[in-house]
């Protein structure tokens, strides 16, 4: 049976400790809290972040993470994208030699503006052949509801991709797998920039006119991002980049999405992050991505907008009249 450790018992972490489990494999959660993970090993649910879902009986939960790195195949990895860094240099050492390592998250790191795969390289002293992601339209919610959904798993050695792809394959949970990796993450990354986005038009009352519009001209810059950085164009067409989008966006269970309604409607960034109880990655690696967007030289206004919103305090309606007085363009810049 594989062996799989997943780090971090939240609600991504969980729902995908799920699959896994779902798919064969026997699973050892991580998690920080005695109380949390005792109620998983005890009552079968994680009640913080998926009340109501029975976890399968191949899922334990430790606060050790020794006792679930032993034996891994796979080291998977769902803790927020600031923390990685940190979290990784307690746990590499104890992962067993060849283990390959996964990526759920879908951050830049703040100061570095690095991926989340070149940070697990850097922290865990591995090669990009060890080290894969999993991205794509996956709502936790809905995935342990166990609804239909399909994925990306990248690696820059498609016969390791593979290998995960039949360890989280299941009846509901459909991976593909692609060896563009950059592509794959700048996807998952910069959605949740453009989710704020979308989310803050909602909160302001405006039209679908107005989201559709957002998510195109997000994918737009994603795309312009990715391609300096030698992405796949072909990527952003797929589940990592329209496929995510178009969830994230339109989902009310997405926390980036809800963000930014809560901006829209008037709500200050204080007030914002106190109602807001998970991750929302795209309120700090807007200012990433837009580090990446400048050491790349590329023009990405949706996120400098989201930027200044969220942390400089320019009021929506300020942004949306220069965003839309900016100069006329071909649609292919
Ligand atoms: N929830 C989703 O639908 C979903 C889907 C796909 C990808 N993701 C990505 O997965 C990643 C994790 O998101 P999530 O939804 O599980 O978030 P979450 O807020 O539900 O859970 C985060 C987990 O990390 C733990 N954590 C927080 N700070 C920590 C620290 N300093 N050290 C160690 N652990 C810490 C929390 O206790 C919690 O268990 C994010 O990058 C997110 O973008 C989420
Ligand atoms: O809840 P969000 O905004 O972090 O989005 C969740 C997933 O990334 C959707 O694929």
């Amino acid at each position: 049976m594989t062996r799989c450790a997943v780090y971090g018992t939240g609600s991504w972490g969980t729902a995908f400790a799920m699959v896994l489990a779902d798919a064969g494999c026997e699973v050892t959660l991580w998690g920080r809290r005695t109380a949390l993970v005792d109620a998983i090993n005890n009552g079968r649910t994680n009640p913080d972040y998926l009340p109501g879902i029975e976890l399968p009986a191949s899922v334990r939960a430790t606060t050790d993470p020794a006792q679930a790195a032993r034996g891994a195949e796979f080291a998977v990895l769902a803790v927020p994208a600031q923390t990685l860094r940190g979290n990784l240099a307690e746990w590499a050492p104890l992962l067993p030699d060849g283990t390959v390592l996964v990526s759920l998250m879908k951050g830049v790191e703040l100061g570095t503006a690095k991926r989340m795969s070149e940070v697990i390289e850097e922290v865990a002293k591995v090669p990009a052949e060890q080290v894969a992601v999993l991205t794509g339209p996956n709502l936790a919610k809905e995935i342990a509801a166990r609804q239909p959904a399909a994925a990306v798993v990248a690696c820059a050695d498609e016969a390791v991709a593979q290998r995960f792809q039949t360890a989280c394959h299941t009846s509901y949970f459909r991976p593909y797998t692609n060896t563009d990796v950059v592509g794959c993450e700048l996807g998952g990354a910069v959605k949740n920039v453009i989710a704020l986005a979308v989310g803050i038009a909602t909160g302001m009352g405006l039209g679908d006119n107005a989201k559709a519009s957002l998510i195109t001209r997000g994918l737009a810059e994603t795309t312009r991002l990715g391609l300096a950085m030698g992405a796949d164009a072909h990527t952003f067409a797929g589940l990592a980049g329209m496929g995510d989008l178009v969830a994230t966006c339109s989902s009310p269970l997405s926390r980036n999405n809800t963000f930014g309604t809560n901006l829209g409607r008037g709500m200050t960034l204080q007030e914002t992050i106190a109602v807001t109880k998970q991750t929302a990655e795209g309120v700090k690696s807007c200012e990433s991505v837009l580090d990446l967007a400048r050491r790349h030289g590329v023009d990405m206004p949706l996120t400098e907008t989201v930027v200044e919103i969220v942390h400089e305090g320019k009021p929506p309606m300020v942004a949306l009249k220069e965003l839309m007085s900016r100069s006329a363009k071909s649609e292919r810049h």
